[in-house]
């Protein structure tokens, strides 16, 4: 089948002109997911709309009173054939729970099991996979006309365990019609590949958007609509902090900064800490290294012999950044004297690591042929300087965002009310935040945590778990109509909005 055919078909099922879809990331559909949660649209939602996505391709391919067997895991794959179960009446359903019903994994794939249960519909718990082999007397799976596969969604990655290995063994030696759920059990929806002992399915049912490499498989594809808000894509939310967050203590950041300013780089560098990496060095000119070292114990300070960054430094720090494999921070506290500009300039155009750029740096990066990762992190004053638009409300401009962001080609993160983050193809905006945050100060420390995301995950993922992280750590010290708020007071917020509970 054609893709245009798969994305008619997908139309047939939800009931809306055809479109074609786009892909995401299993990963980056439970960050979505949380977001949707945080909006008022909880899981469970969810999970009752996706079954009924089910239950709906299954009456497309089986007449009614045809034998329908689910193959449930313990997870909320299984959860959501759970809700199909409910609404497949008109058939004769058996589900199979691989493992016992105690250990369902999840709250609502558990209620939803339990919901069967009560309501009297044919569920079994699997404790013994053999029980499904061809040649045992314990069940029949030969007799179904449809197999529903719901041990495995994308929650996985790797050759499926026991008891799923069995199963799907068992499931592939039918000749029933097999319906996947989301992915079929098996498949690696973040990587694409389909383990070697996975289930092979005639049919895929997979949520929302079409998964990296469903469409290579030989099986008929549906892309369910399942009342996803496009706000959870769109705005930030706790769910893009959790695929950002750091999972262990590491990485270092360095911190190219200071000269005519001193407390930016200071800021930056802290911030970085507080969002979890290991070492937080900051380069600056002799003169204010001191003053620098004075405002935090916990950064290493690294100075260099002249009044402010000159070209004489540019090849050396990228030399030392690189060989360290620091995410480096360009920018704060640097000034606007030419020879800084032009250390910067020869900076960038050595580079090819990771960096977030701000402040008076940023107006060099438009001229600058650069093999780095950017991330750059304008003002309005200076995003109009740079070249993109000039605007009160970012919001209202997104789309100019967008096409400057394509045009330079890095990641921009622009800071307003509400902050635009666009890599010039995906674009979402970031609403945490107070009025008391337009302070100085604070635009230091959103670089310093997304450089310290960007050791964790990819540029426009850092900068908009960053932006929404900087907002919360605002709103956790004031209330939205405090104008007193200062940023050296939010980098303690930190740690709590990075790992703390954000969706409350
Ligand atoms: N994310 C969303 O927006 C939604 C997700 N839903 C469903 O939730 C599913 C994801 O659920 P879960 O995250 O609970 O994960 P799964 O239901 O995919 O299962 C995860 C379980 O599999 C086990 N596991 C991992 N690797 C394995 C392997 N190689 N062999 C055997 N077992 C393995 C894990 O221990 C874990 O218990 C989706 O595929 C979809 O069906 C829907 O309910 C609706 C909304
Ligand atoms: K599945």
């Amino acid at each position: 089948m054609t893709t245009t055919e798969r994305v008619a078909l997908s139309a047939i099922f939800n009931g809306r002109p055809a479109e074609p879809s786009r892909m995401i990331t299993g990963e980056r559909m439970a960050a979505v997911d949380a977001n949707a949660a945080a909006l008022g649209v909880p899981q469970k939602q969810l999970m009752e709309s996706s079954g009924h996505a089910v239950a709906r391709a299954i009456r497309e391919i089986a007449d009614p009173g045809a034998r329908i067997v689910i193959v449930a895991g313990r997870g909320n794959n299984g959860g959501d054939a759970f809700v199909a179960a409910r609404f497949l009446d008109a058939y004769d359903v058996t589900t199979l729970l691989l493992g016992r019903a105690e250990l369902i994994g999840t709250d609502i794939a558990r209620e939803n099991w339990d919901a069967l249960e009560q309501a009297d519909y044919d569920t079994r718990e699997v404790t013994d996979s053999s029980a499904l082999t061809p040649d045992s007397s314990a069940f029949d799976l030969s007799e179904a006309d449809v197999i529903v596969d719901a041990m495995l969604g994308t929650g996985i990655s790797g050759d499926l365990r026991e008891p799923a290995a069995t199963a799907a063994a068992a499931i592939n030696d039918t000749d029933a019609t097999v319906l996947a759920v989301d992915v079929p059990s098996g498949f690696d929806a973040d990587g694409g590949d389909h383990a070697s002992n996975g289930v092979e399915a005639d049919h895929v049912v997979t949520f929302h958007d079409t998964k990296p490499g469903l469409d290579d498989l030989d099986a008929e594809l549906t892309v369910a609509d399942i009342g996803i808000p496009a706000a959870a894509e769109r705005f930030a939310g706790p769910g893009d902090v959790t695929l950002a967050r750091p999972q262990s203590r590491d990485g270092r950041v360095f911190v190219i900064g200071g000269g005519p300013y001193t407390g930016a780089p200071a800021l930056a560098a802290q911030a970085a800490l507080r969002a979890g990496v290991e070492l937080s060095f900051v380069a600056a000119p002799e003169s204010v290294a001191g003053e620098i070292q004075s405002y935090a114990e916990d950064l290493i300070v690294q100075p260099y012999g002249s009044d402010r960054l000159s070209p004489d430094q540019a090849d050396d720090l990228a030399e030392t950044a690189e060989r360290h494999d620091d995410i480096v921070v360009l920018g704060p506290g640097l000034g606007t004297a030419d020879e800084t500009l032009e250390a910067t300039r020869q900076f960038l155009a050595s580079y090819t690591g990771a960096a977030v750029v701000d402040a008076d740096a940023l107006s060099v990066v438009p001229e600058i042929d650069t093999e780095a990762t950017l991330v750059c992190t304008p003002n309005r004053r200076e995003l109009a300087r740079m070249g993109g638009p000039d605007t009160d409300s970012l919001r209202d401009a997104v789309d100019e965002i967008e096409a400057f962001a394509a045009d330079l080609g890095h990641v921009v993160l622009a800071k307003g009310v509400d902050d635009v983050i666009t890599d010039g193809d995906r674009t979402r905006i970031c609403r945490s935040g107070t009025p008391g945050m337009k302070v100085g100060g604070t635009g230091d420390l959103l670089a310093g945590i997304v450089a310290a995301l960007l050791e964790e995950t990819d540029p426009l993922e850092a900068a908009t778990a960053g932006a929404y992280v900087s907002g919360i750590a605002g709103e956790r010290l004031a209330d939205s109509d405090a104008l007193g708020v200062l940023a050296s007071e939010m980098l303690d917020e930190i740690p709590a909005a990075l790992w703390g509970e954000t969706d409350a």
